[in-house]
C-alpha cells in the first residue's frame, strides 16, 4: 500500500505525538506538522474546529488536519468545554479541582475533535471522539495538560498514569482519530 502524507497543523507537541502513534497503528499514513498561529473563535465545540481547520488550510495552501480538545463538567452544563487551555493555564490542577468544590458531581468528559479540509476553501468534516470519566486531585505525570487530574470511568489510573499503549488505545483523541482514519483510508493518495 502506498504511504499518504498529511500535515497536522498544531502547536502542541503531546498532540502530535499521540497522534502520530496512534494513526502509526493503522494505515500507512506519514504526519508532519504546522504550527501556525490561529485565532480560536468562541462557540459550539464544532464551530470552533471547523473555523480553525478552514483557516488552517487557507494558510497552508492545502490538505491539512487540525484537532480541538475540550474538557466538559458534567456540574458546569460542560463548561470549560473548549475554553479548558486557559482554565489549566490560570489555574492549574488544583483550580481544575476547586472548581467542583460545593458539587456532588465530579463526572466530566473529555472530547476531542479533528477536522479535514481538502485545501483551501473546502468545507471541514468533523470526527469527534469522547472519552468519559472523574476530576481527581493531580495524580502521575504532569507532562501534558490535564492528563494527572483526568480518570477514565473503569479506571483506577488517571490518564497522567498510564502508559502510552494504555491511554491511546481508550482516550478521546483515539476514539476521534478512529473515525478519521476510517475516512482517510477511502480518500485518494496523498489527499
Ligand atoms: O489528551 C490530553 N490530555 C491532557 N491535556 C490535553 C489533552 N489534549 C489537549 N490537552 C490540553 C492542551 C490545551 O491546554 C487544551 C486544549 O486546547 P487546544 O486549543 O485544543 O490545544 P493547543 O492549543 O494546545 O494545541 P493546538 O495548536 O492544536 O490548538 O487541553
Ligand atoms: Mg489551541
Amino acid at each position: 500500500m502506498t504511504t499518504k502524507h498529511l500535515t497536522f497543523v498544531t502547536g502542541n507537541p503531546n498532540k502530535l505525538l499521540e497522534t502520530k502513534y496512534i494513526l502509526s497503528q493503522g494505515i500507512p499514513i506519514e504526519i508532519d506538522s504546522a504550527d501556525l498561529d490561529i485565532p480560536e473563535l468562541q462557540g459550539t465545540t464544532q464551530e470552533i474546529a471547523k473555523a480553525k481547520c478552514r483557516r488552517a488550510a487557507e494558510l497552508l495552501g492545502r490538505a491539512c488536519i487540525t484537532e480541538d480538545t475540550a474538557l466538559c463538567y458534567k456540574a458546569l452544563n460542560g463548561l470549560p468545554g473548549p475554553y479548558i487551555k486557559h482554565f489549566m493555564k490560570n489555574l492549574g490542577h488544583e483550580g481544575l479541582n476547586n472548581m467542583l468544590v460545593g458539587f456532588q458531581t465530579k463526572a466530566a468528559y473529555a472530547l476531542c475533535t479533528f477536522a479535514y479540509s481538502a485545501g483551501p476553501g473546502a468545507e471541514p468534516v468533523l470526527f469527534e471522539g469522547r472519552t468519559d470519566g472523574t476530576i481527581v486531585p493531580a495524580r502521575g505525570s504532569g507532562t501534558f495538560g490535564w492528563d494527572a487530574i483526568f480518570q477514565p470511568d473503569g479506571f483506577n489510573m488517571t490518564y497522567a498514569e498510564m502508559s502510552k499503549e494504555e491511554k491511546n488505545v481508550i482516550s478521546h483523541r483515539y476514539r476521534a482519530l478512529d473515525k478519521l482514519k476510517a475516512y482517510l483510508a477511502t480518500l485518494p493518495i496523498d489527499a
